[in-house]
């Protein structure tokens, strides 16, 4: 059984449908790439994985032992969360608290994970630092043990890389590389980058109002619209 699947989803506001029939699944393990142009809809599908907004038709449902609420996600970059006034180590523990329902107070068994991320992504040394005086690339390592907080099996990334240069931005996706490898955690990955998309992601998911295209990174890679924004098709007549 699939962690997530995506059955004739559409998904709009007020009225106004922004992605509509959507067919995917994700699978233990994988790695999925969300691409499409701005606007495409991408944050919108991640806010409804979330359960933050309802779809309008279709149904979302989890299995294989993912519940929604132990989803690990790191949410696109904003100004506010930048200026965050907290500790590494309490940004990377508060990942904790989604899956801790009515109990306010974390466990030593809480504590414990929030160190062992902290050390499987080498930010130990940073755990009494100040949350906004680090670099981005700092802050997307934290913002990602926190996420490894919440989860056991499924990582929800909306582009992580934005604004990171491009030595942070390999290193950052080595990362998520070895996290999805080493310990089988599913990734889906909101990207502009479809370039790396490719070199790392086992699917992708083109949206442009609907599914333009969802499969293996292989069949992407020689499908009419992979090679089209791989830059690969450059007449009508290709096939
Ligand atoms: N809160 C909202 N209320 C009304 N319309 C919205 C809202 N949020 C997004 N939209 C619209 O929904 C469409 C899809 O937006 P969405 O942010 O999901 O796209 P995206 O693919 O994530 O774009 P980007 O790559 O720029 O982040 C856009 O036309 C956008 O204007």
């Amino acid at each position: 059984m699939p962690l997530i699947k995506c059955e004739n989803v559409s998904i709009g506001y007020e009225g106004q449908t922004v992605v509509k029939d959507l067919n995917f699944a994700i699978e233990k393990g994988d790695y999925l790439c969300i691409v499409g142009e701005n606007g495409s809809g991408k944050s919108t599908l991640v806010k409804s994985l979330l359960g933050l907004k309802s779809v309008e038709k279709g149904r979302i449902t989890f299995g294989d032992g993912l519940r929604q609420n132990e989803i690990g996600y790191l949410p696109q970059q904003n100004d506010t969360q930048k200026d965050f006034p907290a500790s590494v180590y309490e940004v990377v523990l508060s990942g904790r608290l989604n899956s801790r329902g009515f109990h306010p107070f974390y466990t030593s068994g809480d504590k414990r994970e929030a160190v062992e991320k902290m050390e499987l992504l080498g930010i130990r040394d940073l755990e009494r630092q100040c949350f906004r005086d680090l670099s981005g690339g700092q802050k997307q390592r934290v913002l990602l043990a926190r996420a490894l907080c919440a989860t056991k099996s499924l990582l929800l990334l909306d582009e992580p890389v934005t604004g990171l240069d491009p030595i942070v931005t390999g290193e950052f996706y080595q990362l998520i590389r070895r996290i999805n490898r080493d310990s089988g955690i599913a990734v889906v990955m909101v990207s502009h980058d479809i370039e790396s998309a490719v070199e790392d992601a086992t699917h992708i998911l083109h949206l442009q109002e609907t599914a333009l295209f969802f499969g293996t990174t292989e069949d992407y890679r020689r499908s009419r619209i992979g090679r089209k924004f791989l830059g690969g098709v450059h007449d009508g007549n290709d096939f």
